[in-house]
């Protein structure tokens, strides 16, 4: 099966099921890709029941003293060799990678060799027993067609040559009235017919079960495409890329699930832009999403570099959730994310703390004892970025319970 569908292939799948019902081949690429796909299984079919031909083929030699007393002595060295050491000579082939692509033309080859060969046989006899070898050629037939299962156009080749010549040497022989020979060929033509008719559509089949299986993984594919599309704008903001307050707040409790586990601290950064209306009001919304993006890539990388999880809370209001760091730990992380947003300086004149864009932190940190619930560590980092704003903003705050903690 292909991998990737690529559009000329999804094309032709949309439209092979449109083909006229006496037509065999697929559009072009996509029978180049059955054919490719199935080339080993094929193989491996003709490999076996090649084998399993070859020995009742030899089989059948037991009985032709019986059948064939005046010529069996002329007929088993082909009987016994060369027809069958032919077809093991095309089957051993077939594990040779450069006859590989003509191995199908050498299984036609071979099967019709059994067919002429049986012909040729009670051909040359004199004896009326001879002309039940004609249910071995429809064996053969039947064989060729629906055991080897060989290409629909070379088994229409195959059978032409076949009747032709079974055609010839039943005319020639002397044993047989007009009567017998006239229901033998019919029961040989009626054999080609309705075996060509069964291998027709067994091959339509196969192409078809092939196409469907096509079908269901192209659209196994869309769908988990489709899946992904959804869980990603599910879980992130569209305009930063970070994850959103939706997958936030279930990370918040996988986080604190984890803190009684593995008895780690957590801790979270609360991010707010300074004066962002006024922002918005000078530089226009669109210079405002774009500072927001800025601002969030800075707080990303840090999120990425520690395994934390970063989102956009709201508005211009950011988050960070950070485990096993402790509290220096964590306002030193603060403090760098609030001057690198500083170091971006993106002019603000209408800031009421600096002249380019600052933020303010406010940090919550839970240890691992703490009896709380995880809105818990929300509201306490937000009442520390209001605590920052209150202190002047540009600056981060650490809390703990409402009050401000030692650095
Ligand atoms: N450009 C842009 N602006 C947004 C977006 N979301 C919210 N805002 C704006 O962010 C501003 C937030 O304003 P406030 O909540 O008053 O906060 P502030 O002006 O930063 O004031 P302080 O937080 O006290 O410093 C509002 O003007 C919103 O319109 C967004 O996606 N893009």
């Amino acid at each position: 099966m292909v991998a990737k569908m690529p559009p000329r292939l999804n094309q032709e799948l949309a439209t092979a099921d449109q083909q006229p019902w006496y037509q065999l081949r697929l559009p072009p690429l996509l029978e180049k890709i059955y054919q490719q796909d199935t080339a080993a299984h094929r193989m491996r079919r003709y490999r076996l029941f090649g084998a399993i031909g070859i020995v009742v083929f030899m089989l059948y030699g037991l009985v032709d003293r019986f059948y064939l007393p005046d010529v069996y002595q002329r007929v088993w060295i082909w009987r016994w060799l060369w027809l069958p050491g032919f077809a093991a000579l095309t089957i051993a082939c077939s594990f040779w990678r450069p006859f590989q692509p003509y191995y199908e033309y050498s299984v036609v080859l071979a099967s019709t060799a059994f067919v002429l060969g049986l012909t040729w046989f009670f051909s040359i006899s004199h004896m009326p027993t001879a002309q039940h070898y004609y249910g071995g050629v429809m064996l053969c037939l039947v064989f060729m067609m629906f055991g080897l299962r060989i290409p629909f156009r070379l088994a229409c080749l195959s059978c032409v040559v076949s009747l032709a010549y079974l055609g010839w040497v039943l005319c020639s022989l002397h044993f047989l009235d007009e009567a017998a020979r006239s229901l033998i060929f019919i029961l040989l033509v009626s054999c080609v017919l309705l075996g060509l008719l069964g291998l027709f559509q067994l091959q339509k089949e196969e192409r078809r079960s092939y196409l469907l299986a096509l079908e269901l993984q192209r659209d196994h594919r869309q769908l988990q495409q489709g899946f992904k599309y959804l869980q990603q704008i599910s879980t992130v903001d569209g305009l930063t890329g970070l994850f959103n307050r939706r997958y936030f707040d279930q990370q918040l409790h996988a986080f604190w699930e984890r803190r009684l586990q593995q008895q780690e601290d957590i801790a979270l950064l609360f991010v707010d832009v300074d004066y962002f209306k006024f922002y918005n009001d000078s530089q226009g919304h669109q210079m405002g999403d774009e500072t927001l993006i800025k601002v969030a890539q800075v707080i990303s990388r840090h999120a990425s570099a520690r395994q934390g999880c970063a989102a956009r809370y709201g508005g211009e209001e950011f988050v960070l959730l950070l485990r096993g760091c402790n509290l220096s730990q964590t306002m030193a992380l603060a403090e760098q994310i609030r001057s690198e947003v500083e170091a971006l300086a993106l002019p603000h004149p209408s800031s009421g703390c600096s002249t380019v864009v600052t933020i303010s932190i406010g940090i919550a940190l839970a240890h691992a004892s703490i009896n709380q619930q995880p809105d818990w560590l929300v509201s306490t980092a937000d009442a520390a970025v209001y605590q920052a704003k209150r202190q002047g903003r540009n600056q981060v705050v650490a809390m703990h319970s409402c009050q401000p903690l030692a650095g």
